[in-house]
């Protein structure tokens, strides 16, 4: 089994080319495969396929709106096991690899998830890295939340960017004080509010166009970086800030990204780095169960 890794300011990920949808990606295949110490290592996996093969072998009962059987199609599982909607920075690495591997010829193509279609270009690309703008879709505000973070209350927006995302700026927060934040407990969150769980991003204030985040993932835990999240912040520094529309350079650990937001509908840039390839070892895979 052939694989891939590569990471999107720092959000890693293991890439499967599954054409013919022949890989079983039971959850603890994918854990086990995501573990730092026992498998590859990665934030989460995304399997390479078309939309319309993905329905035939059963992976998905119905194509997402805006999406052709013929179409890319990233089917995106977390470090857990768990299958997420969407992964912005996962699009950006998949488009990539697709490029690089002269898998995909043009420039600009959908990549389907499972959020809905995600028009992608890549502006540039060699075998190592890429520079990638994914059309993310409509930004949603769900209303007002909170996180708790060792024994700390952070006033939230929730939003929606095809999957769900908690976004706390803090007034008082700079980039020092975000830095000394320990996040490698899950925050706490209200359940009612976030049925399916949810991503939580701790902000700083809109400043000279830019913020600083962190963000804990649904599903992985603390990341370098995640492309949803940092248009969840930018929706929510800008709306701090009196704003819907706008552009924002997101600072995250791993690296930067640009948020733009025209009428309520997002685009995300930023890089992609590709590291390895190889190849999965057989017996390994199949006595995961
Ligand atoms: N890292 C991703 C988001 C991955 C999914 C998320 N953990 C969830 O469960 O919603 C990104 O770059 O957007």
């Amino acid at each position: 089994m052939e694989f891939g890794k590569g990471h999107g300011t720092e959000n890693d990920f293991v890439l499967l080319p599954d054409l013919d949808v022949a890989i079983d990606l039971r959850p603890e295949r994918v854990a086990a495969l995501c573990d730092r110490r026992r498998g590859l290592g990665a934030d989460g996996v995304l399997r390479i396929a078309k939309a319309g093969a993905l329905q035939t072998a059963g992976v998905l009962d119905s194509l997402p709106d805006g999406i052709g059987s013929d179409d890319w199609f990233m089917d995106y599982r977390n470090a857990d096991g768990s299958i997420a909607e969407m992964c912005g920075n996962g699009v950006r690495v998949f488009a990539h690899y697709l490029r690089a591997h002269g898998l995909e010829e043009r420039d600009a193509f959908v990549v389907g998830s499972r959020a809905g279609a995600r028009p992608t270009t890549v502006h540039s690309f060699d075998r190592h890295s890429g520079d990638v703008t994914v059309g993310m879709g409509p930004v949603r505000d769900m209303g007002s939340s909170t996180a708790t973070l060792g024994g700390r209350v952070f006033d939230g927006i929730g939003i929606d960017v095809g999957n769900p995302h908690l976004a706390c700026v803090d007034a008082n927060l700079d980039a020092d004080g975000l830095a000394a934040l320990d996040l490698t407990a899950a925050p706490g969150f209200d359940p009612g509010f976030f049925p399916h769980g949810v991503n939580v991003e701790i902000v700083t204030p809109l400043r000279d166009g830019g913020v600083d985040m962190r963000v804990h993932e649904r599903g992985v835990g603390e990341t370098r970086s995640c492309g949803t999240g940092t248009v969840a912040a930018a929706a929510a520094a800008l709306r701090s800030d009196g704003h819907s529309d706008g552009v924002v350079v997101v600072r995250i650990p791993g690296g930067e990204v640009e948020v733009r937001i025209d009428d309520g509908v997002a685009a995300l840039r930023g890089p992609s780095v590709l590291v390895a390839e190889g190849t999965i070892d057989d017996t390994w895979w199949g006595s995961l169960g």
